[in-house]
Order: C-alpha cells, then sequence, then structure tokens
C-alpha cells in the first residue's frame, strides 16, 4: 500500500473533526480554556482620571513658572475623592490611583515639591498638561473586545477579564480522549515489571500531553495482545471525542487493533503515512468516534500526536491557530539527504549570541528513545528526498509544547 503524504494525512484528519459545543465557567476555573466568543469589556479602565503618581493635582497654568506657591486644599487617596472643584492657586494632596480632582488637569510628583511651615507647597519643577494623569478608558472601555474567540486562556487574559469585571466566561467545552494502550508486554507505571515487561510510558506521555493542551483524558488502561481482550477494552470507548489506541498497529502477528477494531466498527480512512517515525499510523472512525491509531514505540506515538493529534485537538477546542507552532532554524549539525519519508528529526532550537534561532538534532533518532524526546524541545522536519544540508543551512522545525 503506498504511503499517505503527511499534509495530505493531516488534511483528511482535520476535515474529521469539528468545534465541540461550549460551556460557561468561573473566570478562575478558565485557565488554559478556549473562548467560545469574543469576551467584552463589562466595564471601563481607568473607571475616572487617575493620578499616576504620588504627589498634587494642581493646573498645568499654575505651574508654568516654577518655584511656585500652591494652597494645599485636601487630600484624594486611591478609593477616595475630593468632592469640590480646584481653582486657580490651589492644589490636591493625590497619591496613586486616586481620582483627578475637579478642576486639576495635571499632577506633579511629591519629590518635585516642597511642604512649607503653613501647610503650602512649592512646586520645584514644571511639569507639562496631563503629566502624571492616567485618562479615562485608556485601558479599555465597556463593550471593547478583549479576548477574541478560539484563543486559549491565559494568566495574562484572565487578569485582564478580572479587571473587566468579567466573572464568568464562555469556553469550549474539554475534548474528552480515551486511550487505550495495546501490548501483552505492558504494565502500569507503579506495578511490579516482571521479566520481558515494560512500563507503558506512551500512556502517561500522551495522557498528561492531551491534559496540558485542554484535553480530559479518558485512560482505558491496558488492552492484551488477543481478539478477546481488545473487544471488551474497545466496547467501554463511549461518550468521547476521540479514541486512541497506542500500539498494535504495525505488521506484526501481534498487531491486531486494525483487524480486531475492524470487526467491532472501525473504518479506516488511511493506513501509513510517509513520514518517520510514525508510519503505521491509522486514522478512521470506530462507532462514529474519529479513531487515531498511534504506532507504539514513544518517539512515533509523540511524533504523531505532535503532527496530528495537537492539531485535532485545537479544531475539537475550536481555536483560532491549529496545531503545534513552526518556525525556521539554522543547523548546527550537517545532514544526509533523506529518504522517501518526512523525516521528524527530535532536536533543540536555541538564539545563538547574535538572536537568530538555531537548530541542533539529536545524534541518535532511534524512535525507542525516550532520553531523546525529553531531551528535545522541536522536530527539525526533513522533507522526503531533501537534499544533504550543511551547518548554516535552514531548516524547517516543528516546536514542541513546553
Ligand atoms: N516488518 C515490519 N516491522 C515493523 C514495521 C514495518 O513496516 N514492517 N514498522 C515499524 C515501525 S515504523 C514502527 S513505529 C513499529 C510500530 O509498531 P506497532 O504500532 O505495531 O507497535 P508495537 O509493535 O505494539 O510496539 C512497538 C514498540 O513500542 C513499545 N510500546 C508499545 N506500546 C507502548 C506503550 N504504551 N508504552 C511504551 N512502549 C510501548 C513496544 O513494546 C515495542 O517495543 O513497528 C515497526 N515494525
Ligand atoms: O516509523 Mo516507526 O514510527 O520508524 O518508528
Amino acid at each position: 500500500m503506498a504511503l499517505l503524504p503527511v499534509q495530505d494525512a493531516l488534511e483528511r484528519i482535520c476535515k474529521g473533526f469539528a468545534a465541540l459545543e461550549s460551556e460557561v465557567i468561573p473566570l478562575v476555573q478558565a485557565l488554559g480554556r478556549t473562548t467560545a466568543e469574543p469576551l467584552i469589556a463589562r466595564l471601563t479602565q481607568p473607571p475616572f482620571d487617575a493620578s499616576a503618581m504620588d504627589g498634587y493635582a494642581v493646573l498645568a497654568r499654575d505651574i508654568a513658572d516654577c518655584p511656585v506657591e500652591l494652597t494645599v486644599i485636601g487630600e484624594a487617596p486611591a478609593g477616595g475623592g475630593f468632592g469640590e472643584t480646584v481653582g486657580t492657586g490651589e492644589a490636591v494632596r493625590i497619591f496613586t490611583g486616586g481620582v483627578l480632582p475637579v478642576g486639576t488637569d495635571t499632577v506633579v510628583i511629591q519629590e518635585n515639591v516642597e511642604i512649607l511651615p503653613d501647610g503650602r507647597i512649592r512646586v520645584l519643577e514644571t511639569a507639562s498638561l496631563g503629566k502624571n494623569i492616567r485618562k479615562q478608558g485608556n485601558d479599555f472601555a465597556e463593550g471593547d473586545v478583549l479576548v477574541e474567540k478560539g484563543v486559549r486562556l491565559t494568566s495574562r487574559h484572565l487578569g485582564l477579564l478580572a479587571a473587566a469585571n468579567v466573572a464568568y466566561v464562555p469556553v469550549s467545552r474539554k475534548p474528552r480522549v480515551a486511550l487505550l494502550a495495546t501490548g501483552d508486554e505492558l504494565v502500569t507505571v507503579g506495578d511490579t515489571v516482571g521479566p520481558n515487561q515494560i512500563v507503558s510510558s506512551n500512556s502517561v506521555l500522551l495522557s498528561t500531553l492531551i491534559m496540558e493542551q485542554g484535553g480530559e483524558v479518558v485512560d482505558l488502561g491496558i488492552a492484551r495482545d488477543n481478539e478477546e481482550s481488545l473487544r471488551v477494552m474497545a466496547d467501554q470507548v463511549k461518550d468521547v471525542d476521540l479514541f486512541i489506541t497506542i500500539g498494535g498497529a504495525s505488521v506484526g502477528d501481534h498487531d491486531l487493533v486494525q483487524k480486531v477494531l475492524g470487526e467491532e466498527g472501525l473504518e479506516v480512512d488511511f493506513w501509513k503515512v510517509a513520514m518517520r517515525p510514525g508510519k503505521p499510523l491509522i486514522f478512521g472512525k470506530f462507532r462514529d468516534i474519529p479513531m487515531l491509531g498511534l504506532p507504539g514505540n514513544p518517539a512515533s506515538a509523540y511524533v504523531c500526536a505532535a503532527v496530528f493529534l495537537l492539531p485535532a485537538l485545537h479544531i475539537l477546542m475550536g481555536r483560532q491557530s491549529v496545531g503545534a507552532e513552526h518556525q525556521l532554524a539554522r543547523l548546527k549539525n550537517p545532514l544526509p539527504a533523506n529518504g522517501p519519508r518526512q523525516h521528524y528529526m527530535r532536536a533543540r532550537v536555541e538564539f545563538d549570541d547574535q538572536g537568530r534561532l538555531t537548530v541542533k538534532t539529536a545524534t541518535s533518532q532511534d524512535s525507542a528513545k525516550l532520553s531523546t524526546l525529553s531531551g528535545a524541545n522541536c522536530l527539525a522536519i526533513r522533507a522526503p528526498h531533501a537534499p544533504e544540508i550543511a551547518p548554516g543551512d535552514m531548516v524547517p522545525v516543528l516546536i514542541l509544547p513546553s
């Protein structure tokens, strides 16, 4: 069977997903969630002309020629206000965040003022009109769009929304993802590891990636390499937006995923992609639920997740920007000509002393090596049949989520 080009596989996967419905949740629970509507300011910030410094509110024209003496007629602390109108020759003691008293138009900082024995002040240095004042609404105004639809909320967004008194936010529902590892050799992390056994690290690798991206994981555990076990496990796949299997995707006698799930309602869209690692990827629908059958080798599973699962999750969450970030980086080491599969090489990007993004690929690209995966912060992408390249050449990289 011919291998499907990565771009075609990506397009077919993306077509299989649509944005989920939304829910309204308290702001403080919304970190990492994706906005389902534009979020609008419920008030104006600052709500009034406010002082940006501790000092004295004055009329600019009174202090055009300094030094000049003014009479202090009251105080305007933050949270309070000075109720009267200020006239020529007068000043009001004001503190950062205080409401600018009516009649004043400028704040002189206290460092430029001398307090006279009779309580009057001497302004030593002039300040231009409007100096040290935050104008009403200079941050945002009631009705402004503060965050667009389809944006992943950070603490910075949440701070902004809080200032605008947005206490509840509409966000897309978390995608629910069922995860099923397969293999007689696997045990759950923390269990006793018997002879011939390994820990199902992929269950942790993928479930935490999904959670990090804003999804919810239904961990179905480990199916054994027999038809009965897979069937029983597959029956538990319900009420999820995506079903992921790990391992058993290739051609070995124990690679049962396609065969058994096929009998249980899996309709395969495609199997095998022209990529490395990750060739045996399966995509289809299992009883109307989109299904990704990831290869068992950890780097293969993770690369497939970075290239295909992230976009799928982002589409489900209604994100404006879908998939991992791509950049161009300056290669640090030579690379040989590539074979027929698009190669996603574990690598590290960093800025050099001239501020240029550089990339160095890991020496070993063995798809079973988790240490190399853990040390990587990007995947350098080599197109099928790309010619050999030398240090200094530019290469596209996919930035891994951090
Ligand atoms: N004759 C061929 N053999 C293989 C081919 C091929 O085209 N012809 N493809 C190879 C490629 S490429 C890959 S990738 C692997 C993927 O195979 P499977 O998806 O069937 O994965 P398994 O055989 O089940 O496991 C492979 C490897 O990964 C380990 N594994 C599996 N699950 C987990 C897990 N949850 N956590 C950690 N490690 C896991 C498993 O023990 C194996 O070592 O097939 C090649 N073979
Ligand atoms: O392509 Mo497999 O995914 O080489 O390891």
